[in-house]
């Protein structure tokens, strides 16, 4: 506590005073001014009290009975005490006073008249100074930690930093700084600005000077990233940041800055960078730096307006030779072939692996078609020349397809999508040839083509992707099932719609791979969610005729078995037109899949034929009522009394229903009021990722 001077009137004082009286009658006037006392007569029993008491102050006879004055401070600080005392004694002798003083007296004061006048204001004062030193001493302690900590921070994450003194021009470097710079158990230099410049790659030193500069005059902050050779001669990335400090004037006076080791981070980039844009196998750049190198392309050749080369180039035949030798032969092969190519090209030009047998070159700014025309000519020559693989010669021919910006297209997308065309027509046109774009060609035929060929390499390319949309029982708001829809991100044409790449499937026989593709991720992707222990939904799969037919109760039932899914939450959905075809046919088929335990629903309801009689013969659980009625069920007489029939109808069949393409509230009302429970559309979701629908699953929609 302090009165209003400012005075500490408070505390445990400890009287040592051999003389008793007196010793009471310090002790009664310090009591007087708010002081705890407590009076001893020997220096054993202050030693004693002060070993087992609190004591803010220690007042001390000099002449003490049973020990010198000194031998009680010397006892005192054996015992660990570091209370402040001040000296009471009979002489007014200044040697004794500068003694006791060295000693570690706060202060000293002679026992005359004026003794106890002048005893408060010494107590408060040796009080208050006590009080200063022990904050003084918890904030250096405090300091002392922090700077412990903070060198441990920065040895843990391998930060140094370093100061530069800009007007003495000294360099302070921390510990952890010369440790990055490799003088672990060696002696750090004295540094200089001058040698550490010399310790960075001589490539990066002009433009750290400039950047440091540049810091001191602008007083913008430092962030530059550059190399350095470390003691022990190797070379380390190191990222560097730095702010300037001020005097008071406002002048520039310290540069402060980090250092931290990047090395490994910035080796993991270039890796990332290099998986990204090149092709593992040959090394060429990947379609992504194509697609960026044939941008870049464009652009040159549009400010000087001159012209682009783009040549996709497919090997004949080369499926036969892998599937002769062995892929191992195979990818020899593609590499030998990569090495040739590249002879041919320019440094300005690009070679790319598009992927698979395919390559393209990317000849940036060129005259005209006979500058193309005898690149090409020269690129089909040396594919001819024979390869030795594995001690086999082979021989091998190529076509060509070209595209020229800006007469065959102004973006990458129709240069690449015409090169390819063209590449088609080349193939027609017996191989081993090269084919100029023409805009006369048949380009829905070709559109086709290169479209059939592409789906023919998505599988093996991992182009495919599945979406889930969720189904809603707008009853109870949970999630009930799930249906699969599949996605194609084509490398050039981007995203394509099932409904474009399906029926070509279905032509070309592929929807048979594809189709189990869908449905063995459909049915690992749920039980990966049942396994994580979310609660079990149905998951519904789209069948296509062509599937229908090809033993596929064989293909669910392996691979049910392959991914541990339980067949009581598959349900598998058919069109109308795949039911109604050689009905008779089809029963027993999925009477067999309803025995594996899988459920059957029948898709777009309402869009077909469907024969009212037969409906009841097949082994179905679900009708889903297509979206065109839902659509303007809200406006449409005709469509609201087609909804409402099929609900009846399905419930007189004792069937689930299930409303697709819902999207707005009012239809959702309607659909419920006619007795419709479970619906489906964006009104609850798009359809979405597997992580975003697991997200669904755990925590529900909200409509
Ligand atoms: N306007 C509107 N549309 C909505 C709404 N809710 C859902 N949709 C869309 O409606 C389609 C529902 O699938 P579907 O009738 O089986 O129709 C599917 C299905 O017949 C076929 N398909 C999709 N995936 C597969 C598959 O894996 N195999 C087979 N064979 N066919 C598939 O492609 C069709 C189209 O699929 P998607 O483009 O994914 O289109 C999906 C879905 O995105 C909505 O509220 N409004």
């Amino acid at each position: 506590m302090a009165d209003s001077d400012g005075h500490i009137t408070s505390g445990m004082i400890l009287i040592v005073e051999d003389n008793i009286p007196f010793g009471e009658l310090v002790a009664g006037t310090l009591r007087e001014d708010g002081y705890q006392c407590h009076t001893v007569s020997t220096g054993a029993a202050a030693l004693i009290w002060l070993a087992s008491h609190p004591v803010n102050l220690l007042l001390l006879d000099y002449t003490l009975v049973d020990m010198t004055g000194e031998a009680f401070i010397a006892a005192m600080a054996e015992q660990g005490s570091q209370v402040p005392f001040v000296v009471v004694t009979g002489r007014d002798d200044s040697n004794l006073a500068v003694q006791m003083i060295k000693q570690g007296a706060s202060d000293f004061v002679v026992k005359d008249t004026a003794l106890l006048d002048r005893l408060p204001v010494v107590v408060s004062r040796t009080l208050q100074e006590a009080a200063t030193m022990q904050r003084l001493c918890h904030a250096e302690q405090a300091l002392r930690q922090s700077e412990l900590r903070l060198a441990r921070a920065q040895r843990i994450a391998r930060i140094g930093s370093w100061e530069w003194d800009l007007q003495s021009n000294g360099l302070y470097f921390s510990p952890e700084l010369f440790s990055i710079l490799g003088y672990d158990g060696t002696a750090p230099p004295d540094v200089s600005l001058e040698w550490f410049y010399r310790q960075i790659n001589p490539s990066d030193t002009c433009f750290v000077r400039k950047a440091l500069s540049a810091a001191i005059e602008s007083g913008r902050n430092l962030n530059q990233t550059f190399r350095i050779v470390t003691c022990s001669g190797e070379e380390i990335v190191v990222a560097s940041q730095a702010e300037l400090e001020y005097d008071s004037d406002g002048r520039p006076e310290l540069l402060v800055g980090t250092l931290l080791d990047v090395t490994d981070r910035t080796r993991a980039e270039q890796e990332i960078h290099h998986l990204a844009n090149y092709d593992t196998l040959t090394g060429l750049p990947n379609r992504n730096l194509l697609h960026d190198r044939l941008q870049q392309a464009i652009v040159q050749a549009a400010r000087v307006q001159g012209s682009v080369g783009v040549l996709f180039l497919d090997l004949d035949r080369f499926k036969g030779v892998n599937e002769l030798l062995g892929h191992r032969a195979g990818d020899q092969l593609l590499r030998t072939v990569a090495e040739r190519l590249r002879v041919c090209v320019r440094e300005s030009d690009t070679l790319a692996r598009a992927g698979g047998d395919e390559f393209v070159i990317i000849l940036s700014v060129v005259s005209d078609e006979d500058g193309i025309s005898s690149a090409a000519s020269k690129i089909l020559a040396i594919i001819s020349e024979p390869f030795v693989i594995e001690e086999r010669e082979l021989y091998l021919t190529a076509s060509i397809g070209v595209a020229v910006y800006p007469t065959d297209g102004a973006d990458v997308q129709s240069l690449l999508k015409h090169a390819d065309l063209a590449m088609y027509q080349a193939k027609d046109m017996d191989r081993n040839n090269f084919q100029f774009f023409s805009s006369d060609l048949n380009v829905k035929v070709m559109e086709r083509m290169v479209l059939e060929s592409s789906l023919r390499r998505a599988l093996e390319r991992d182009e495919f992707q599945l979406l889930y949309q969720p189904q809603v029982d707008v009853i109870t708001g949970s999630v009930v099932g799930f249906e699969a829809l599949l996605r194609w991100h084509h490398p050039d044409l981007g995203t394509i719609s099932p409904e474009k790449f399906i029926p070509l499937a279905e032509e070309t026989g592929l929807i048979l791979s594809i189709g189990e593709w869908v449905l063995r991720t459909a049915c690992r992707q749920a039980k990966i969610w049942q396994d994580a222990g979310l609660r079990p939904v149905r998951m519904a799969v789209n069948l296509s005729g062509r599937q229908f037919r090809m033993k596929l109760d064989e293909i669910v039932a392996a691979i049910l078995l392959e991914t541990g899914f339980d067949p009581r939450w598959l349900e598998l959905e058919l069109t109308e037109s795949i039911l109604m075809r050689n009905a008779s046919d089809n029963i027993e088929l999925l009477q067999a899949l309803t025995a594996m335990g899988c459920s059957l629903s029948i898709d777009d309801f309402g869009t077909g034929y469907s024969s009212l009689a037969y409906l009841k013969h097949f082994p179905l659980e679900r009708l889903k009522i297509d979206r065109s009625f839902v659509r303007d069920v809200t406006t449409n007489p005709d469509d609201r009394a087609i909804a409402k029939i099929i609900i009846d109808m399905a419930h007189t069949l004792k069937m689930e229903v299930t409303a697709e393409g819902v999207e707005e509230r009012e239809q959702l009302e309607l659909l419920k009021r006619y007795g419709c429970r479970e619906m489906q559309g964006f009104f609850f979701s798009r359809p979405v990722p597997a992580a975003s629908a697991e997200k669904l699953l755990r925590k529900g929609i909200t409509f």
